[in-house]
């Protein structure tokens, strides 16, 4: 079958994952007989760079031709000084605002090969962890009222009921098909935003009597993260807290390398690791390609119904770090560190 993607290298290491990532993609493509179709298109810094705009009308016109998105990152130093709305990261949100990928599935899986990676003790994550985080993508205080003066700045969170029922819908749902706990996180002891948000889990709640709703505010839900991450099953949360909590998840189980995302809306999918352009490491071989090679295999499952193909690069994965294959984020002392194109071989190798 043919299939058409959208593919947004950005900034930083963008460029080196998912290059290793259509690696994967083109020999998935010919093991089961698909033709994978990349247009490659603009966004973030290196959009500004070429076209004035971090995201060209172009780009957008190309995702809305395709049936898929692969994203690398976008941003870095040489575009921190603009202004808020001129920023490569804004081309990032308005693709997701414009496209209406409103779900965000962050899934923090711990690899039993990766175990010594985390850096929690081994007794809290003994059996593994598989957290499911629901991050609300287009609403909050990324997309409400702004506003700036030399001595004053604002920046208003908002919420429509129409925007959680969604999100809420899709945590029960996807509890059900899990373990059944959904713990929903807010601030609503402080904020009008999260205690609607609160209320409308609970009214959506009785619809859904095989999940068990949890209510947790985000400050503890940080420390349980690191203190009995297990008791978790699927998180469904709000923009901001969504992003914070993804990246301590993704720590937790070995490195920010590692975890891969879905956005997803009604009409669109675009896939992405959760991590940034690192420009510490960009341009150095150093950079970890699984978050990115495991979002291609998020992007096969959820946009072109490939759940055997997604599989398949799960477990290349698994068998590339089992055979010893370590990036330098996830190297421990005195192990050899493999390069980013070295661990895309060693995945293709094992497909
Ligand atoms: N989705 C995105 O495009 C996205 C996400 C986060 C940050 N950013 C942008 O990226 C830039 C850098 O932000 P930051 O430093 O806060 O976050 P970052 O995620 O880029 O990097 C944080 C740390 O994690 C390391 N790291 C990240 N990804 C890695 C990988 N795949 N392998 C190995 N190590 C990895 C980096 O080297 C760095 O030390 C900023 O401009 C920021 O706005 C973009
Ligand atoms: C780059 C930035 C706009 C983005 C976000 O905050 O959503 C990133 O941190 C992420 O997690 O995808
Ligand atoms: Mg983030």
């Amino acid at each position: 079958m043919d299939f058409k993607i959208a593919v947004i290298k950005g900034d930083g290491i963008g460029h080196e994952i998912i290059d290793e990532t259509i690696k994967i993609l083109n020999k998935i493509g010919k093991k089961y007989g698909h033709n994978f179709k990349y247009t490659e298109a603009l966004a973030g810094g290196a959009a500004i760079d070429k076209t004035g705009t971090a995201l060209p009308e172009e780009t957008l016109n190309i995702c809305r031709g395709t049936d898929a998105l692969l994203f690398g990152a976008v941003g870095g130093p040489k575009w921190d000084n603009l202004p808020g709305r001129d920023r490569p990261e804004q081309g990032l949100l308005k693709l997701r605002k414009e496209l209406g990928l409103y779900a965000n599935l962050r899934p923090a899986v711990m690899f039993d090969e990766l175990r010594r990676s985390c850096p929690l003790r081994g007794d809290i994550v003994e059996g593994g962890l598989d957290i499911l985080i629901i991050r609300e993508l287009t609403g909050g205080i990324y997309f409400g009222k702004k506003y700036t003066e030399s001595d004053k700045a604002e920046d208003t969170m908002e919420y429509s009921r129409h925007e959680i029922e969604r999100i809420a819908h899709i945590g029960f749902q996807t509890a059900q098909k899990r373990k059944g706990i959904l713990t929903s996180v807010d601030k609503a002891n402080v904020l009008e935003t999260s205690r609607l948000w609160r209320k409308t889990f609970e009214e959506i709640s009785p619809g859904y009597p095989d999940v068990t709703l949890n209510h947790m505010y985000v400050d503890n839900a940080a420390m349980q993260l690191v203190y009995n991450p297990k008791q978790f099953d699927v998180i469904a949360t709000e923009n901001m807290f969504g992003d914070i909590l993804s990246d301590e998840a993704a720590m937790i189980t070995g490195s920010i390398g590692l975890l891969p995302s879905a956005a997803l809306g009604n009409n669109y999918g675009m896939y992405e690791p959760i991590h940034g352009s690192a420009p510490d490491i960009a341009g150095q071989g150093k950079a970890n390609p699984i978050a990115a090679i495991l979002s291609s295999a998020m992007m096969l499952k959820y946009s072109f119904n490939l759940p055997e193909e997604a599989e398949n690069i799960e477990n290349a994965v698994k068998k590339a770090l089992a055979k010893g294959c370590r990036t330098s984020d996830i190297a421990m002392k005195n192990e050899k560190v493999s390069t980013t194109e070295e661990m895309g071989d060693i995945i293709a190798l094992s497909l």
